[in-house]
């Protein structure tokens, strides 16, 4: 083993809809964490794993940071966030280009004093007047003293390996953590639950309110077949029409789409029945949602 190796755990924070989940999907270098228009899609800590020749980076993507509902839902999302800065060796703080709000500086006041924090300001693209970006950079500069500020595009990859680098230099000298050919550790399982929630998201979109989980209720492998049987769980009755859609039409989309991206991701045939449920007021039940996962 490489004596200069560095390998530790990096977490990826910031409001919804900074570009969290197309960040990591960029230094993963494949779609893993969904990524969609609509805010607080990511409720899980999805781990995606990067190893190069020098250095082993585990990506922790945490939950979107919320402020504005106080439900069992949001308090459980919370914990999320503040447990999975406990024992990281780095956070990648992203905000977007020329935009500091209430909502950052909730998520950036999170953040523990002892963890080193590199201050990621994403979508650089998109910003117009590229002579705002300095002085801007300079106002972010002096909220907290950090590791680094890098300018980044998460969509076109612009810095990404110059935010790599710095990340590098707040990892400890040690061995890989995982096998080099792992990307994620979450469950086929999981995975699977997540391409349903995607497509739900963005087949939907602002229709339909956050507050729907898939479940998982069986997962067989029948020699290279995978048989899956899910449930998307909806709050209330007018809301599992919708998903059914007319004639069952938007429910179709919904299984055959995230079927063709698990057969892609799981390399070989996928057997998926999906059917709705209503669960009334489950988004304040948090013995219920430790039942869905969401712990
Ligand atoms: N122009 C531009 N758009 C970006 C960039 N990065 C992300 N986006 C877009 O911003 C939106 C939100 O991106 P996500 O990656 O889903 O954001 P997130 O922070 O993971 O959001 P939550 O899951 O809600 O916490 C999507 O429409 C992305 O395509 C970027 O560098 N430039």
């Amino acid at each position: 083993m490489n004596a200069e190796f560095k390998a530790g755990y990096v977490a990826i924070v910031g409001r919804p809809n900074v570009g969290k989940s197309t960040l990591l999907n960029r230094l993963i270098g494949q779609k893993i964490s969904i990524v969609s228009r609509k805010a607080q899609t990511t409720r899980h800590q999805i781990m995606g794993i990067r190893t190069d020749a020098d250095a082993q980076y585990v990506f922790v993507d945490t939950p979107g940071f919320q402020t504005r509902h106080t439900n069992a839902l949001n308090r459980t999302m919370n914990r999320g966030v503040t447990q999975a800065l406990g024992d990281v060796d780095a956070v990648l703080f992203v905000i977007e280009a020329g935009r500091f709000d209430a909502a950052d500086k909730a998520v950036l006041a999170l953040l523990p004093a002892d963890r080193p924090v590199i201050l990621v300001v994403n979508k650089i693209d998109r910003l117009t007047d590229k002579s705002r970006l300095l002085p801007f950079l300079a106002e972010l500069g002096t909220q907290r003293d950090f590791a680094a500020i890098v300018p980044i595009s998460a969509a076109n990859g612009a810095q990404t390996e110059g935010l790599l680098l710095e990340a590098r230099k707040l990892l400890p000298q040690r061995e890989m953590l995982f096998d080099e050919d792992q990307i994620t550790d979450r469950s086929e399982r999981f995975l699977a639950a997540e391409f349903l929630r995607e497509k739900l998201f963005r087949l939907l979109g602002d229709e339909l309110p956050y507050a729907a989980a898939v479940e998982i209720e069986k997962f067989e492998l029948d020699g290279a077949l995978r048989r899956i049987s899910a449930a998307i769980v909806v709050d209330r009755p007018n809301h599992k029409a919708m998903v059914i859609g007319k004639g069952g039409e938007t429910l179709k989309r919904i299984a055959s789409e995230a079927r063709v991206e698990m057969e892609r991701l799981f390399d070989g045939k996928v057997f998926l029945e999906v059917f709705v449920k209503v669960k009334s007021g489950w988004a304040d039940d948090e013995r219920l949602l430790k039942s869905l996962g969401y712990e």
